[in-house]
């Protein structure tokens, strides 16, 4: 997979640089490029944002620097290819399991944090035109910037991606992932000590009895997600219910 971002803090995405998509990309299974927004300015003072159009409070991200760098990245990508763009804001659709799953499935994505109030509304009507655009939020809530959901969305995706996860089964129980966990929580996980400052691991997960564990692990599951998401709750129903069961 290939993955462009442009920012105006490209060293925001250092952190694209250690861990698991570090290792991702020195193994050759991610091609991150990052883009300095600013490079594609023409005044002295490399301006990126100006007033908003009809008044209000903060500055617009200038579609001019926006439109020459996605410019840019098609160019430098795969020939006959293109990306898809992603752009990280609050009024997007929600990045959720499924999502990150689906971009996974696309070789090529590129992302387009915004600061300011956002970026000129132009650019990204422009960007339909030529590529899929994807606006999704990963949570009700406004950060200073879009970089931060960047991080988020890449480890997501990427440790979706084959070969990513050591153990191709990790993310089969991950919360949310698709078959018998969609729509539910993980629940608590255990490792030695058997004992620990008087707190036992459950007996069951010391019994060897898969099939038991199994059972118990669903149940946990399903005990969570009440506890903590009564919202996925209610997208289950006693058949849906059964079928989990029957995939799990
Ligand atoms: N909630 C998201 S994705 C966001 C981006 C910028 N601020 O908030």
């Amino acid at each position: 997979m290939r993955i462009d971002v442009v920012t105006i803090f490209p060293e925001y995405l250092e952190p694209l640089n250690v861990s698991l998509v570090g290792k991702a990309r020195a193994r050759g299974q991610l091609d991150v490029h990052l883009h300095d927004l600013r490079e594609w300015t023409t005044d002295i003072h490399r301006t990126v944002d100006d007033t908003p159009y009809g008044g209000g409070p903060g500055m617009v991200m200038k579609p001019e620097p926006w439109g020459a760098a996605l410019d840019s990245v098609l160019a430098a990508g795969p020939e006959g290819e293109v990306p898809t763009l992603v752009v990280p804001t609050p009024s997007g659709v929600p990045f959720t399991q499924e999502l990150a799953q689906e971009l996974a499935g696309r070789p090529w994505l590129a992302f387009a944090p915004a600061r300011y109030e956002g970026i000129d509304r132009r650019v990204i009507e422009e960007a339909t035109t030529r590529m899929p655009v994807v606006e999704a939020s990963i949570g009700d809530y406004v950060l200073a910037g879009g970089e931060v959901a960047v991080l988020v969305m890449v480890e997501a995706i990427a440790r979706l991606l084959p070969g990513v996860l050591g153990n191709a089964e990790s993310h089969r129980d991950d919360s949310f992932a698709p078959g018998a966990m969609a729509d539910l929580l993980e629940g608590p996980v255990y490792t030695k000590p058997a004992e620990w400052r008087g707190r036992d691991v459950p007996e069951i997960l010391l019994s060897g009895h898969h099939g038991k564990i199994a059972q118990w692990r669903r149940e946990q599951a399903f005990a969570r997600t009440l506890a903590n998401r009564p919202d996925l709750v209610a997208r289950w129903n006693r058949d849906a219910f059964t079928k989990k069961e029957r995939e799990a």
